[in-house]
């Protein structure tokens, strides 16, 4: 597998996967890889002739008192689990190449970027839009694969392509679990094994509350059970625990005001100082 750091050759590596024929599929990631990127790859290997994954810690989507210089950095380890995966290329640039003197241009998502993370985390999304469509126009994958434990993610990246006529297909990709629920995310790994274990209590909090509004519970009593659950684990702050419409991902308060679209119960909150996400379906009675 090549690891490539540069526009030009990055151009000559795709257009020679290209001239083999059959579908090309990126997978973006931040590196410090884990079984649910696994499954990112393994979809897009299953969906297209020839995979590329990014590695890319961006800095634009982290804010100023997060994790950047934090964040796990093993390029080494994550280069030799995609080669083992059989991933074609690793796009892996630096932030110079990304981000060059002058660079000035900001993507913007509205609407289903007002809330939850976006909320919780000012100028995120701006960051991920605009990496994002870095990305698809450098590498012009005909398929692009996302987690659904980013679900607002998944949201913005499929507005963001839609809404500019970007020419590829997003995947989303059903989350990936350890044993107890939890689900897998690079920064699990600032969990030590206390709060690990108190991690648990997310997914659970979640399935709780989703079981209790498809069972036709009141949907603010589910949430403020979920809310319960998570503080007596020792969860706090406690950023937000929302049922809302999948696709716009505004708030709703009974299942049935997502119309047309599936309902999501999503949570964000901190455990010691680890912020941490989940969602789930929630099915219409
Ligand atoms: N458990 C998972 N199951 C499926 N996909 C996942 C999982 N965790 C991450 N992904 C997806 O992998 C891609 C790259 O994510 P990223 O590199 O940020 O990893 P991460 O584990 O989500 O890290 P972080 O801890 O920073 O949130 C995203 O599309 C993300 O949704
Ligand atoms: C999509 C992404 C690679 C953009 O930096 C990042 O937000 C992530 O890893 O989910
Ligand atoms: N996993 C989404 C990227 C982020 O949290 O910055």
């Amino acid at each position: 597998m090549q690891i490539i750091r540069d526009r030009d050759t990055l151009r000559n590596a795709v257009a020679a996967l290209r001239e083999a024929g059959g579908r090309v599929a990126l997978v973006p990631t931040m590196g410090a890889l884990h079984a649910g990127h696994m499954a990112l790859i393994a979809e897009g290997k299953r969906r297209a002739r020839a995979v590329v994954a990014s590695i890319f810690v961006n800095p634009t989507q982290f804010g100023p008192n997060e994790d950047l210089a934090a964040y796990p950095r093993r390029e080494a380890t994550d280069a030799a689990m995609l080669e083992e995966a059989g991933c074609d290329l690793l796009w892996a640039p630096d932030v110079a190449t990304m981000y060059p003197a002058g660079f000035a241009t900001t993507v913007s998502v509205g609407g289903v970027t007002e809330g939850l993370d976006g909320a919780a985390r000012p100028g995120h999304f701006n960051g991920v839009a605009t990496v994002v469509t870095k990305l698809l126009n450098q590498v012009a994958p005909d398929i692009a694969l996302f987690g659904e434990k980013d679900f607002q993610q998944l949201a913005v990246i499929r507005r963001l392509v839609a809404d500019l006529d970007l020419p590829v297909e997003i995947v989303g990709v059903a989350t990936e679990r350890d044993d107890d629920g939890l689900a897998l995310s690079s920064r699990n790994a600032y969990l030590d094994p206390a709060q690990r274990t108190a991690a648990r209590a997310l997914p659970r909090a979640l399935g709780e509350a989703a079981s209790a509004i498809e069972r036709g519970e009141p949907v603010a009593a589910a949430l403020a059970l979920a809310h319960r659950r998570l503080g007596e684990a020792g969860f706090g702050p406690i950023d937000y625990v929302l049922l809302c419409d999948a696709v716009t991902l505004a708030p709703i308060d009974r299942l049935d005001d997502a119309t047309g679209h599936e309902a999501r119960l999503l949570a964000a909150a901190k455990l010691g100082g680890v912020r941490l996400i989940d969602n789930l379906k929630v099915a219409p009675r």
